[in-house]
């Protein structure tokens, strides 16, 4: 929207405010001597793809774990959509984990049920959905992740590795999530793939409005797909911006991964 000047020039209006729906402070994670996470600060604004970057080990999966109640930090603070996780009372935390949607890395779909039963799982289980509304929702959430209507009845062995990460991507929308986090979602998938995946997920983005925290090593993914990149080292997040932020930061790790041959492939190609 444009505001008129008094002189008649438009003059665009000032960009609003950014919302942050996850906001993390002071976060430490110690695993016995180990110290994973010490200090960590970081914010995820709403409608936001924030691609989360790192090298193996700097603790991508145990910040992702620690937002979603599967880890318990040794101190700091995590608030999703305004509840602090980490003091909130039962009801609360299922309330505030219902809003919320995890594809894990390998998919993590129960194996002795189909893909139809494998996303109506929640629905039954949460939210107490009635059978013929449940697997409705379920058909939908399938097409959604673009899988096609024969796959309902397929078990994920069945399936190929993008068609399993398909299925688990349906599950995490079984709920109508405000957040998906997605862990390594183009790991082990081929380029086409790989790109089809990217596709969906800013696809799904701005049909839905989701706000997507993605654990990724792909360039071509954190390229095509995210608006910003955090940069977990040093057992914090060093750095926060877009790709193009990530040229100028000046971090030895950083300079590497952005300015490799890799990365610059990824650039060309976008
Ligand atoms: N439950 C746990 N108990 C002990 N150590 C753990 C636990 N979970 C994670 N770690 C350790 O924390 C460190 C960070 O692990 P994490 O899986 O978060 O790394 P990552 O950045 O996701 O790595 P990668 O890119 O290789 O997947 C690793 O050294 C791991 O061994």
């Amino acid at each position: 929207m444009r505001a008129e000047r008094p002189g008649g020039a438009a003059r665009a209006e000032p960009p609003a405010p950014r919302e942050a729906i996850i906001e993390v402070r002071g976060l430490v994670n110690r695993f016995g001597s180990q110290v994973v996470h010490n200090g960590l600060d970081l914010d995820v604004y709403r409608g936001e793809v924030l691609g989360i970057v790192g090298g193996s080990g700097s603790g991508k999966s145990v910040l992702m774990r620690s937002i979603v109640g599967l880890n318990r930090p040794t101190a700091g603070s995590i608030k999703v959509l305004g509840v602090d996780v980490l003091n909130a009372t039962e009801p609360e935390i299922e309330a505030v984990s219902r809003r919320w949607g995890v594809l894990f890395q390998h998919a993590a779909l129960f194996s002795s049920l189909t893909v139809q039963q494998n996303v109506e799982a929640p629905l039954r289980e949460v939210m107490h959905v009635v059978a013929p509304l449940r697997k409705a929702l379920a058909r939908l959430k399938i097409s959604m992740a673009g899988l096609p209507p024969d796959a309902c009845g397929k078990y994920p062995s069945e399936l190929s590795g993008g068609m399993q990460k398909r299925a688990g991507l349906a599950r995490a929308l079984a709920l109508d999530p405000a957040i998906v986090f997605l862990d390594e979602p183009t790991a082990g998938l081929d380029p086409i793939g790989a790109d089809a995946f990217d596709q969906l997920i800013r696809e799904l983005r701005g049909s839905l409005g989701l706000t997507v925290f993605m654990v990724t090593h792909d360039l071509d993914t954190l390229h095509a797909v995210c608006d910003r990149i955090a940069v977990l080292a040093h057992r914090k997040v060093i750095a926060t911006g877009t790709m193009a932020d990530m040229l100028k930061v000046r971090d030895p790790w950083v300079q590497e991964y952005f300015h490799g041959p890799r990365a610059r492939a990824a650039m060309a190609d976008g």
